[in-house]
């Protein structure tokens, strides 16, 4: 079943007169519960097209379907990951109070707390719940904050370079925890990156975007077995094929001649 349908969207900037197509006829559609990454150079609008399917940017043209409905406005199951986790964490609330925030009003507190203790646990910050994001490091802040948009089991998972400011080690780890969330409930993950590894390494399929303006090029299903492993999925030889591929897509052409 296709969870969601973006069709010749457009999307232009109107900053002080200066008109930029940040989008120009984007169009895919992806299948319920699968994991895809949008990979593309700098600027070529991958922020701007997860904006626009979260509802928080205005298409300047074409159409976004939602399970087969025109989108007005935020979608009630869709949840944003930014990668500023620093900013997303209420730094007033303990941990158990932030992962809880999104459900506390709807769901009796017994409830709410018990399904955000659940969550704690799955992202691996049990025996956190009464630290405040400061006292916590950046990979748990960024693991909380995937903690509390998971709370509310959305069927969308968006995510903009959710490990784009965390070391290697804790990026990694990160990539697990995503990977074994996803095996455990999977549900329909949009994953904006700049790394090709970490896309290939996640994905189901590939989207690679490229700039002025900003468009598709290229649309790469990824044929890896799962369960994947950072050591042996990384060795095989496919996984070094889907790396030049993506790799001469994206790179300046300087780049990807030198040796
Ligand atoms: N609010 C805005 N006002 C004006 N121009 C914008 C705005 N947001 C983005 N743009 C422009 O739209 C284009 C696409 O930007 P966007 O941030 O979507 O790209 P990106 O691929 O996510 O970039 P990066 O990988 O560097 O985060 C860029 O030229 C950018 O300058």
């Amino acid at each position: 079943m296709v969870a969601l349908e973006v069709a010749g969207l457009r999307k232009s900037y109107n900053r002080a007169g200066v008109l930029t197509t940040a989008l120009e006829n984007v169009s895919f559609n992806i299948p319920d519960r699968q994991f895809i990454s949008i990979v593309g150079p700098s600027g070529c609008g991958k922020s701007t097209l997860l904006r626009c399917i979260a509802g928080l940017a205005e298409p300047s043209g074409g159409d976004i379907r939602v399970g087969g409905q025109a989108m007005h406005g935020v979608p009630d199951d869709m949840v944003y990951v930014f990668q500023e986790y620093n900013r997303s964490l209420f730094p007033w609330r303990r941990l158990l109070g932030n992962v809880a925030y999104p459900i506390e009003s709807r769901l009796p507190r017994s409830v709410s707390s018990d399904r955000a203790r659940a969550y704690i646990k799955l992202v691996g910050l049990e025996g956190f719940e009464n630290y405040y994001p400061w006292e916590l490091s950046g990979g748990m802040q960024q693991r909380a904050a995937i903690a509390r948009a998971l709370v509310t089991e959305p069927k969308f998972l968006l995510m903009d370079e959710p490990f784009g400011a965390l070391d290697a080690q804790t990026r990694v780890s990160l990539e697990e925890t995503i990977l074994d969330l996803w095996s455990r409930s999977p549900r329909t993950v949009i994953f904006v990156t700049h790394d090709i590894d970490e896309a290939i390494f996640l994905s189901d399929r590939v989207l690679v975007m490229a700039s002025r303006p900003g468009r598709i090029v290229e649309d790469i299903m990824i044929d890896l077995p799962r369960p994947r492993h950072q050591i042996e999925t990384k060795e095989d030889r496919a996984f070094s094929d889907y790396r030049r591929l993506l790799f001469g897509l994206i790179a300046p052409p300087s780049a990807s001649t030198l040796s």
